[in-house]
C-alpha cells in the first residue's frame, strides 16, 4: 500500500503522515522545503514527540520524500502507483499542487481506484482539490476525493533536527464516505461518517474561530503565544463570548446536546492553554484574508447567526481584531493592511469580507474596530 502526501510540515509529518504509517502504508512525502525532503530521503525516519504530561516519542519508519520543484515526473510516477494522496499544504496552495495530481492520476491505470484526501483546515477541501484537479484533467469516476476535517495542534517547530516535530497527544480526523466504494481504505485512527458538514463546522467554528480570535486580540495586547493571551480576561472573555455565540449556531443547525457541546467548548480552551506547547501568534493568525473570507472561521459563523437572529457581537469584536492584526513578513497581513491604509475599513470590509457596513455585522465590526484603533494607541 501506497501513500503520497503533499506537504511535509506540521500537521503533514506531526499527523498525517504518522497515521498513514501506522496503518502501514509506505508514505512519500512531497514538499518544496530541501531541508526537510533531503532529510527525509537520507534517514527514512523521523520521530513525533507528545507535549502531555506522559510525554514520550514515537519513530515513523519506512517513509521517503520527493521535490515537487526539481523532480515533478518521480512526483508523477509516485502518483501513478499510490492507493492514497493526502495534502496538508494550506488551502490557497491546493491550486498550485492540482496540476501535477491531475497529471500523476492521469497516467494511472484507470481501472484501479485511488483516494484523494484533503488534509486542510476548510470546508470543502477535498472537493475543491477536485475542481483545481478537473480544471486540467478531467476526474475519472474511480478516483475518488472525499471531505475530511483534521484536528490535531501542532505549533511552529524549532529544533535542531529539521525533522522532530512535537505535537499535543489529542487528535481527530473524520472522513466523508458517501459516495465511496464499501472497499474504500480504512485509515488507522480515523473516523468515518456519512455527513462531514457538523463535524468540520464543528471544528472550524470552535477550534479555529476560538484560535483565531485568540491569536488576533492576542496581538492587540501583545501577547506572544495563544496559551499566554488566555491568561488574560480580556482576551479569555472575547474567546468564549465568541465560542458561546458559535456553539449556539451548531446547535441550532446540527441539533447537538447543548451539555455536550458545552462540554466540547471547554475541552478546547484547556487545549489551548496547553502549558507544554508554546503555540505562536504569529502561526495561529497567519493568512488573515483566508480567516477573514466569507466561507470561513470567522465570517461565516457570524453571518448565518445574525440571519437567525442571534447576536454575534463576540465575533464582530473578533473580526474586528483580525482586521486590525499586522504581520510584516505575512504576505495576506500585508496586503490587508495596505489595502485598509489605501482605501478604508469600509472598501476592506467590501473586497475581503463580502460585507457592507450599512449592514449589522458590517456596521458591529466597524464599530468595534474604531474602538480597538483608539486602544492600539492608548496601549502602543
Ligand atoms: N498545524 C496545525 O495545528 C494544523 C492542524 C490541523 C490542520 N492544519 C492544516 O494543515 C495545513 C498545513 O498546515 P501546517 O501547520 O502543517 O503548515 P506547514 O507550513 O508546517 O506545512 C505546510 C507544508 O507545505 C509545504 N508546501 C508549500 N508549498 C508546497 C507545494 N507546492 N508542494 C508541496 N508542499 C508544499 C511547505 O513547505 C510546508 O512544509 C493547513 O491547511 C492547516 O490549516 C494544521
Ligand atoms: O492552520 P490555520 O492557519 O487554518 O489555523 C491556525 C490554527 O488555528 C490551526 O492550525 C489549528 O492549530 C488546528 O486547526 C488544530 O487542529
Amino acid at each position: 500500500m501506497k501513500a503520497i502526501h503533499f506537504g511535509a510540515g506540521n500537521i503533514g509529518r506531526g499527523f498525517i503522515g504518522l497515521q498513514l504509517v501506522k496503518t502501514g502504508y509506505e508514505v512519500c512525502f512531497v514538499d518544496v522545503n530541501s531541508t526537510v525532503v533531503d532529510a527525509l530521503k537520507a534517514r527514512h525516519t523521523y520521530e513525533v514527540g507528545y507535549a502531555s504530561e506522559q510525554g514520550g516519542r514515537e519513530r515513523v519508519d519506512g517513509v521517503t520524500a520527493l521535490n515537487s520543484l526539481s523532480e515533478p515526473d518521480q512526483v508523477i510516477a509516485a502518483i501513478r502507483d499510490a492507493d492514497v494522496i493526502t495534502t496538508a499544504v494550506g488551502p490557497s496552495l491546493l491550486s498550485k499542487i492540482a496540476p501535477l495530481i491531475a497529471e500523476g492520476l492521469r497516467q494511472r491505470d484507470q481501472q484501479t481506484p485511488v483516494y484523494v484526501i484533503a488534509c486542510e483546515n476548510m470546508i470543502g477541501g477535498s472537493k475543491h482539490l477536485q475542481a483545481e484537479v478537473a480544471k486540467h484533467q478531467t476526474v475519472a469516476e474511480n478516483w475518488y476525493f472525499p471531505n475530511a476535517a483534521v484536528d490535531r495542534i501542532v505549533p511552529l517547530q524549532h529544533h535542531e533536527d529539521p525533522l522532530y516535530v512535537e505535537v499535543e497527544e489529542f487528535f481527530e480526523w473524520v472522513i466523508e464516505t458517501t459516495g465511496l466504494p464499501e472497499a474504500y481504505p480504512r485509515i488507522e485512527g480515523v473516523t468515518y461518517v456519512e455527513n462531514i458538514e457538523p463535524f468540520i463546522e464543528r471544528k472550524l467554528f470552535t477550534v479555529n474561530t476560538g484560535h483565531a480570535i485568540a491569536s488576533y486580540l492576542g496581538a492587540l495586547f501583545h501577547k506572544e503565544t495563544i496559551a499566554e493571551s488566555l491568561t488574560d480576561p480580556r482576551i479569555r472573555r472575547g474567546v468564549q463570548t465568541a465560542l458561546y455565540e458559535t456553539g449556539w449556531l451548531l446547535l441550532e443547525k446540527y441539533g447537538f446536546n447543548p451539555v455536550d457541546h458545552s462540554a466540547y467548548i471547554q475541552k478546547n480552551m484547556k487545549r489551548f492553554e496547553n502549558p507544554r506547547i508554546h503555540d505562536e501568534i504569529i502561526r495561529v493568525a497567519r493568512s488573515p484574508i483566508r480567516k477573514l473570507s466569507p466561507s470561513d472561521r470567522l465570517v461565516k459563523p457570524a453571518k448565518e447567526l445574525m440571519e437567525r437572529g442571534i447576536e454575534a457581537d463576540g465575533l464582530a469584536r473578533g473580526i474586528a481584531a483580525a482586521l486590525t492584526y499586522f504581520d510584516p513578513n505575512d504576505s495576506e497581513s500585508s496586503e490587508l493592511n495596505a489595502y485598509i491604509t489605501k482605501y478604508g475599513i469600509e472598501d476592506a470590509l467590501n473586497a475581503y469580507l463580502k460585507l457592507s457596513a450599512t449592514d449589522p455585522l458590517g456596521s458591529r465590526i466597524i464599530e468595534h474596530y474604531e474602538a480597538m484603533q483608539q486602544q492600539v494607541n492608548s496601549i502602543a
